[in-house]
């Protein structure tokens, strides 16, 4: 079952089209990757799905009935649709125990919280830095209490913005198993990165934006053969 619906999206800025009559849909339980070259619009899609940005026209449904192109930021996070943004925006004065506070929200269960939290230390694997300031985390450990803070949500769709944008190989494969240990079958996961070995490694599909549009869509290996992609983006 699709978990998220993108229909027939446009994005315009000024007389420019940042995303032309989009479609796609990501199934629950899916990790799915989105490439692309530079000014694709793969940002833009994020920024829609998440209410930063307004469609021009199109729809993005979450679940069976929420059109996301008609509620605020707000009411997105709410109704579970949680973004990691590029660069690491964690609270520096705070320890990580606490940013992960944050990350669960006011809405969170009593009961539910100390169990979140752990849940989240465990999988960005800083159970042992749990009483640090954040801002003394290294950039990849940022990186990955960011991540942790999206989790404690309990979120339904997580959309990652370059999560390893910065990071040593090591980090990068770390964040591999980091990203597939975050996979419900419940939740759909959208992963937007330039690093191409990372998405085949973590996307179950991915689909290729070229000007605002589908180039492909399917397995990374498909996409790697694919003459078009090759062109445009693979290839240079
Ligand atoms: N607020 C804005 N006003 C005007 N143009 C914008 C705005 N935001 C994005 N654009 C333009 O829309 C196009 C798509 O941008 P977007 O950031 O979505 O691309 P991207 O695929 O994420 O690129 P990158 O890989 O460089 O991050 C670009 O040409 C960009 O300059």
């Amino acid at each position: 079952m699709s978990a998220l619906v993108v229909e027939s999206l446009s994005v315009v800025f000024g007389g420019f089209r940042a995303l032309d009559d989009l479609s796609l849909a990501i199934d629950a339980g899916e990790i799915r990757g989105v490439i692309g070259p530079n000014g694709a619009g793969k940002t833009t899609l994020l920024d829609v799905i998440s209410g930063i940005t307004r469609a021009r026209s199109g729809r993005v449904t979450l679940g069976e009935a929420i059109d996301l192109t008609r509620s605020s930021e707000a009411e997105i996070a709410r109704a579970g649709v949680r973004r990691k943004f590029q660069r690491p925006s964690v609270f520096p004065a705070l320890s990580v125990r606490e940013n992960l506070e944050i990350g669960c929200g006011a809405g969170c269960p009593p009961a539910e919280r100390s169990r979140r939290i752990v849940e989240a230390l465990t999988i960005a694997g800083l159970e042992s830095q749990a009483d640090r300031l954040a801002g003394l985390l290294a950039h990849g450990e940022k990186q990955w209490l960011e991540i942790a803070m999206v989790l404690a949500s309990d979120p339904r769709v997580i959309l990652l913005d370059e999560p390893v944008a910065g990071l040593s190989d090591e980090e990068t494969e770390r964040t591999v198993g980091l990203i597939r240990g975050l996979r419900r079958p419940d939740r759909a996961i959208v992963v937007v990165e330039h690093d191409m070995a990372f998405v085949e490694a973590v996307a179950d599909r991915v689909t290729v934006l070229h000007e605002g549009r589908t180039l492909y869509e399917g397995a990374m290996a498909g996409a790697r053969a694919a003459p078009r992609v090759i062109e445009v983006y693979l290839g240079r």
